[in-house]
């Protein structure tokens, strides 16, 4: 029995009962393609075995580096991008506090964790340098490319304000870079500068990396049981292996989203009830996205934070145009559950409540939605997680992740490469005056 469950009982009205076993010939064809990487990418498949097949020895120096960055500061910056911040980000919301970072130093026995280098934004660097304000810091610079520019740009200005507070040498001793092997500037600046050092494995992409250093650096730093997230991948890896639609509830989802997606429900909504699980959604949206959106297809990967978005998104969800699909992750015991308070009279109308908790009414909130939109022609499905324990994050990541694959090979395309997102990039670099770039500037220039 696995760790979380899959619930697709309210798909009937959209689903036949014969489709899900039509899809068993193509589901076997896409496990193939992944598991013998016979499939398009398969030089980026090592995610696959991650949770057993690891460096043990570097496991070891995150946890020491971890402790070193808990003994010598409050802040910990995570600069990086994309799959280099957002598994980190979402971690360490799901695993905390909600407000952890908004605890004052005192209350809280690790650093904060806050995020750099994911936009462009002046006013964010120079918010987040007063929030730092005097107060003991390192930084964990993070690009597995080694070359993109928004954490570039970043890295340089809190490099030189570790140098500034620190000096030279105590400068770099608060650094700690999650980069390639091999290549890459940051690569070489860490050599060239004797920065501790994390690798990204070569088989690994950016969007599957938060189970290497990438995401298990800020994680462990930020006080989490990373050896928990690990055996909860690793519980995982081992549950989805069975190519048997009716057994395997990952390769369910990613067929019945391929059968949804196929009777034209084109964009899919990650769903929540728990506000710290935003970033697991954009964590979601990421690696969904950029693994199925190629060659003029793919689901659009999107996402409500429930029940606020109800009061805001809902009336589209209900009748809008029905193109949309819905995938709730539920968890099924929060952290902590709320009375919801007696009172004299009953001015308020809540009487009925009395002696309920806030998570009934969380529940049923869930159950509500569900039915509703259901009837609306929006298919729903749901995956219920036992508890918000590193253990069962490292199970749902895994689950996402095998999921995406199979998905992807069932939809004809490469899940593990990203071209499209060299185009922005290639125009940005025209506009700065990257050396190189000088002639499609002109013309771009011309166009603005
Ligand atoms: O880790 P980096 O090389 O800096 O890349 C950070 C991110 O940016 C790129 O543009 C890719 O689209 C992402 O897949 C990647 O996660």
């Amino acid at each position: 029995m696995a760790h979380i469950s899959f619930d697709a009982s309210k798909l009937d009205k959209f689903v036949h009962d014969n489709e899900l076993g039509e899809m068993q010939a193509l589901v076997n064809a896409a496990d193939a393609e992944l598991r013998n990487g016979t499939g398009a990418g398969s030089d980026f498949r090592d995610w696959l075995n991650l949770p057993e097949d690891y460096d043990k020895d570097e496991f070891a120096r995150i946890q020491a580096a971890a402790k070193k960055i808990q003994s010598t500061s409050k802040v910990l910056v995570v600069i990086g991008i994309g799959g280099s911040y957002l598994g980190a980000k979402m971690a360490v919301d799901f695993l905390h506090d909600t407000f952890y970072n908004y605890l004052p130093d005192d209350q809280r026995d690790f650093p904060q964790i806050l995020f750099a280098g994911n936009s462009l934004s002046p006013s964010y660097v120079h918010d987040l340098i007063h929030l730092i304000g005097d107060r003991d810091f390192s930084v964990n610079v993070i690009s597995k490319s080694g070359t993109t520019t928004e954490p570039s740009i970043a890295f340089r200005i809190f490099k030189q304000r570790l140098i500034d507070k620190y000096g030279e040498a105590e400068a770099k001793s608060r650094i700690y870079a999650t980069t390639d092997q091999k290549r890459g500037a940051l690569k070489s600046e860490a050599d060239a500068e004797g920065y501790e050092s994390f690798v990204i494995p070569d088989g690994v992409g950016g969007r599957y990396s938060v189970l290497t250093a990438v995401g298990l650096l800020p994680i462990a730093a930020s006080g989490i049981d990373i050896d928990q997230l690990m055996t909860g991948a690793r519980d995982a890896m081992n549950a989805y292996t069975d190519t048997d639609l009716t057994k395997n509830e990952a390769y369910q989802y990613a067929a019945y989203r391929n059968i949804l997606y196929r009777k034209g429900f084109t964009t899919e909504l990650l769903e929540n009830y728990e506000p710290n699980m935003q970033y697991f959604a954009e964590w979601w949206k990421q690696l969904m996205g950029e693994s199925e959106g190629k060659n003029e297809k793919g689901i659009y990967p999107s996402s409500a934070n429930f029940s606020t978005d109800l009061h805001s998104l809902g009336q589209y969800i209900q009748e809008g145009l029905r193109n949309l699909m819905e995938t709730v992750v539920f968890i099924d015991k929060p952290n902590h559950d709320i009375d919801i308070p007696k009172e004299d009279g009953n001015l308020d109308g809540l009487q009925y409540l009395e002696g309920r908790t806030m998570h009934f009414a969380n529940t049923k909130a869930f159950q509500g939605v569900t039915l509703a939109h259901t009837d609306g022609n929006v298919p729903n499905m749901s995956v219920h997680i036992p508890d918000q324990t590193p253990y069962t994050l490292g199970y749902l990541i895994y689950f996402f992740e095998v999921a995406v694959a199979i998905s992807g090979y069932l939809n004809g395309i490469n899940p593990f490469n990203q071209p499209g997102v060299e185009a922005y990039k290639t125009n940005m670099f025209a506009l700065l005056g990257k050396p190189g770039f000088e002639e499609l500037g002109e013309k771009l220039n011309k166009r603005l």
